[in-house]
């Protein structure tokens, strides 16, 4: 049996990226011709796309795990790993994303909007792109990232210019196949419609699209039946369609008290602030199936009641086709007049989901109180990322990473909290990597130049001129130069003396 389908969790693993590759030259005569491991190939992005010749998200609902190939790994001789295909899912135009705690984070509501929901992983640099005039050849690579892994929700509001509703029955389905090519199911008891068919109307110069939402009854606006579900769909169109039945054979019913109990479930439907409730939408009534002789009397005696209330009222017939012509140009009408309005406040579509992590600037570091001394937590996608990348087991790595962080300010911030050599240092949220800070040599080197007490990387303005840092290296040099003729005064003086194996060595 079909099912109604219309919001759908899709659990998506975007590929990592691939490692970097360590890899030194070797030719005849020169053994050691400097690195050449190519970098990692990038994963492949997870890339929504609206596509107007997709209507419904059925086949997600079947196969809802989604998976993007993986970027290969960097190779010697400076082959670069492959980088992974995009992989585009194609949704219906008028497809909410939502994350997996409700909040919209993109509309598709725009054809051709392309979306990307679970950016992939970066490839990592093989050390002939990590080689520089300081470290000539690199023994490391950095590793390739995980890419997004994580749940969406796709739900789909039907984007029709024009929602037919009615009572189970009513014809609404038999109308879309009748004003357009589309060829949905029809049949003779209540909920045939699972999910609404839209169908294309071509009415002269205008194109519209039509949907059938499926049967409504008395106390839909409650969740009755599909209720809800059904009433969702209603939501984005322009235009309102009452298909009434005129040959109903249930005594309980006529003309005029089914669209009273329709009109109150419309009225009863919360629609999103945003939105236009739904009826305040312009309205068409069409009083259908007049090919039966007593439906076209019923509908000939209420049709004076129902224009008396401001309605356009036409007698149709989906089955002998009678009064469609009328009705569609009509219904054009309508709908031209709505584009013209909503291009009036058109909004800008969405393209970029998730921010990608190399365009993140910016780290946080919070201080974390704990039963053995204070943690400090950095947090950002820059840090976190590098860490990723980088081979624990490689000491060369880890010191790579050492200076990354060094140079983006993360000492210096470290400084500035607080931290001292030996304070927990977490990088990453959750355990996170975790680590005994070693402050590096040069700001080892700038503490101890500094006054005692003070820190040089204290002032806000420690970006230093080639001037300053040529002094500072002279203030250390004296620094040191003092240490060295104190230690040989003492030396002198006969405080202590030098070990002969130590003294063999200098
Ligand atoms: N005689 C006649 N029968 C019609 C006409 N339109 C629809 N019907 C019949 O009415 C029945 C229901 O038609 P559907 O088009 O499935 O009705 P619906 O409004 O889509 O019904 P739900 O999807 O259940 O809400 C079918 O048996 C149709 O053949 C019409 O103009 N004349
Ligand atoms: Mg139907």
């Amino acid at each position: 049996m079909a099912t109604f389908v219309d919001i759908v969790t899709l659990h998506l693993k975007a590929g990592h990226g691939g490692n970097g590759c360590v890899s030194v030259k070797r030719e005849k005569f020169k053994p050691l011709a400097g690195p050449d491991g190519g970098n990692g190939g990038d994963g492949g992005d997870i890339v929504l796309f609206s596509d107007p010749q997709v209507t419904t998200l059925l086949s997600y609902h079947r196969s809802p795990h989604i998976n993007s190939p993986h970027g290969g790994p960097g190779m010697g001789d400076h082959r670069q790993g492959f980088k992974g295909e995009e992989l585009v899912l194609s949704v219906p135009v008028g497809t909410v994303v939502k994350d997996p705690d409700g909040t919209v984070i993109a509309d598709m509501n725009v054809p051709g909007m392309r979306v990307v929901v679970a950016p992939a992983g970066q490839g990592g640099l093989g050390n002939a792109a990590l080689a520089s005039t300081k470290r000539k050849a690199p023994g490391f690579a950095l590793l390739g990232t995980k890419g997004f892994e994580g749940d969406v929700m796709l739900e789909l509001k039907t984007l029709a210019d024009v929602a037919l509703v009615g009572y189970p029955s009513a014809g609404k389905s038999s109308l879309v196949a009748a004003l357009s090519a589309a060829r949905p199911k029809i049949a003779d008891y209540p909920f045939t419609t699972l999910h609404p068919n839209l169908g294309v109307v071509q009415a002269g110069e205008v194109r519209y699209t039509i949907a059938d939402v499926p049967g409504l009854i008395e106390g839909a606006s409650e969740g009755k039946g599909l209720g809800l579900e059904f009433l969702r769909h209603v939501e984005r169109c322009t235009a309102l369609l009452h298909v009434i039945d005129c040959a109903t054979l249930d005594p309980g019913r006529d003309p005029l008290s089914d669209l009273d109990v329709i009109l109150a479930e419309l009225a009863a439907y919360p629609v999103p602030s945003d939105q236009v409730p739904l009826l305040e939408r312009p309205q068409l009534i069409a009083l259908n199936k007049v090919d039966v002789p007593d439906a076209k009397d019923l509908a000939d005696m209420v049709r004076p009641y129902l224009e008396e209330r401001g309605y356009r009222v036409f007698e149709i017939s989906a089955v002998s086709h009678e009064g469609l012509r009328q009705l569609s140009f009509a219904l054009a009408e309508l709908v031209e007049q709505g584009r013209k309005e909503a291009l009036a406040n058109e909004v800008v579509p969405v393209i970029m989901l998730r921010p990608r992590a190399v365009d993140d600037q910016g780290y946080i570091i919070r201080v974390e109180g704990g039963s053995g001394g204070n943690i400090y937590r950095v947090i950002g996608a820059k840090p976190e990322r590098w860490v990723e990348q980088t081979d624990f087991n490689n000491e060369e790595a880890v010191g790579y990473l050492a200076d990354r962080l060094a140079k983006a300010g993360v000492e210096d911030m470290l400084f500035k909290k607080g931290a001292v050599a030996g304070s927990t240092v977490i990088i990453g949220e959750g355990n996170g990597l975790v680590f005994d800070w070693e402050p590096t040599m040069t700001s080892a080197a700038e503490l101890m130049t500094g006054p005692r007490g003070t820190d040089d990387r204290l002032n806000q303005n420690n970006r230093r001129t080639n001037k300053e840092r040529r002094d500072e290296y002279y203030d250390l040099m004296d620094a040191k130069q003092e240490a060295r003729e104190e230690l040989v005064r003492e030396r002198d003086a006969g405080l202590w003396q030098v070990d002969d194996e130590i003294a063999d060595e200098s």
